[in-house]
């Protein structure tokens, strides 16, 4: 377990910037999402020990901070990347890691640092300066100079915020593949929802330095009254199975327990585990089920919960689909007209559907 309860001001500053209990778990990628502002990068510096707080932080049970002691930024085994400028500029890329395992309390085994430099191709860049990398290249090698130290918490600060689309999708694919290899908790900071659904099992959600929800993924995003803070971008994320495939339309299938989607294929193998991000805006209700429509995935699903309120025009529905919950974004005046209750049996068509994962 993570458990950091951190309260924080700047001189001169008339609030606290921060003031929070976070419980996150301890393993697997916990992000913190919030708007410019919110105090994201305060928090990661304040777990790294790098800024002055008041704090009480226990990582898996070791305590880093408490109202008598606080043990310095060396002493903490983290590693941290930034979004640019992680590495020393006057090394070359060996010299960086060399730096970095020298340092370490534990650094990894010989097979694994052949294994990590392979992942993220930081061989060829060896002798590099670091100085005259790319951008992606820069981040290819400082995710390999922190993984090499194996930290004990890995900390990134948008890492992805200074790159191109391409080596975007490129960092984003190998954190994808080093999650299960990384032992130690993740803590990705990010403004960007798509990274965070492809990434997160755990979510905290930040503004102006206080939570305001923390807690599994799918069950943060699926809360209706979070909904309007996330506005076009509220949806949930469902963990399903590829099913089928249909070559001819070159459609494929995800499955969950009762609930299924078509959508284009893009080759994962049948039975590979997938996560489906379906935004609440993409989601209408029908009464009954309409077979004259160009939506092709339609499910039967009961409403769970509404959200609407007097000054809104837009209500928010939660729904079931066997274990996973769909959201939909409507007119106050739909829910009316259709006379929609929380309990009734209807409709969702899916205009849209992505694979996340
Ligand atoms: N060194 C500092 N001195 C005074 N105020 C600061 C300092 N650093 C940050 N702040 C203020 O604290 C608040 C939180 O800033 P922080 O950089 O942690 O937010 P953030 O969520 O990481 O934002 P962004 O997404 O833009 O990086 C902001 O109001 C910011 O102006």
């Amino acid at each position: 377990m993570i458990k950091a309860a951190v309260t924080l001001r700047y001189p001169g500053a008339a609030d606290d910037a921060l003031k929070l209990d976070l419980n996150l778990p301890g393993q697997g990628v916990s992000a913190i999402f919030g708007p410019s502002g919110a105090g994201k990068s305060s928090l990661l510096r304040c777990l790294a020990g790098l800024q002055t707080c008041r704090a009480d932080i226990r990582i898996n049970g070791v305590t880093w901070q408490d109202a008598t002691s606080c043990m310095p930024t060396h002493r903490r085994q983290l590693a941290y990347v930034f979004q640019e400028n992680s590495l020393l500029s006057h090394l070359s890329v060996q010299g960086n890691l060399d730096y970095a395992m020298k340092r370490a309390t534990a650094p990894v085994s010989q097979a694994r640092y052949a294994e990590l430099l392979d992942i993220l191709r930081v061989g060829e860049l060896l002798p590099r300066p670091a100085a005259l990398l790319s951008g992606g290249e820069r981040q290819r090698v400082a995710l390999a100079r922190a993984l090499v130290v194996q930290p004990k918490l890995l900390l990134l600060d948008e890492p992805l915020a200074a790159l191109d689309g391409t080596h975007k999708r490129d960092i984003l694919e190998l954190l994808d593949t080093l999650r299960d290899l990384i032992e130690a908790p993740l803590i990705y900071v990010t403004h960007a929802l798509d990274e965070l659904t492809r990434l997160a099992d755990h979510l905290v959600l930040l503004e102006q330095g206080r939570v305001v929800a923390q807690g599994p993924l799918r069950t943060v995003l699926a809360r209706t009254d979070l909904a309007h803070r996330l506005g076009d971008q509220a949806g949930v994320v469902i963990e399903a199975q590829v099913s089928a495939r249909d070559p001819r339309w070159r459609l494929m299938q995800v499955r969950w327990d009762n609930g299924q989607l078509w959508l284009r294929d893009s080759g994962e193998a049948l039975g590979s585990a997938v996560r489906v991000r379906i935004l609440a805006r993409d989601v209408s209700l029908t009464l009954s089920e309409h077979v004259d429509t160009s939506i092709v995935n339609r499910l039967p699903v009961q409403i769970r919960e509404i959200n609407s309120s007097a000054e809104d025009a837009m209500a928010v529905i939660r729904l079931s689909s066997g274990q996973a919950d769909i959201l939909a974004r409507t007119t106050a005046r739909s829910l009316d007209h259709l006379g929609l209750e929380a309990g009734m049996s209807v409709w969702a068509q899916v205009k849209s559907a992505a694979l996340v994962r």
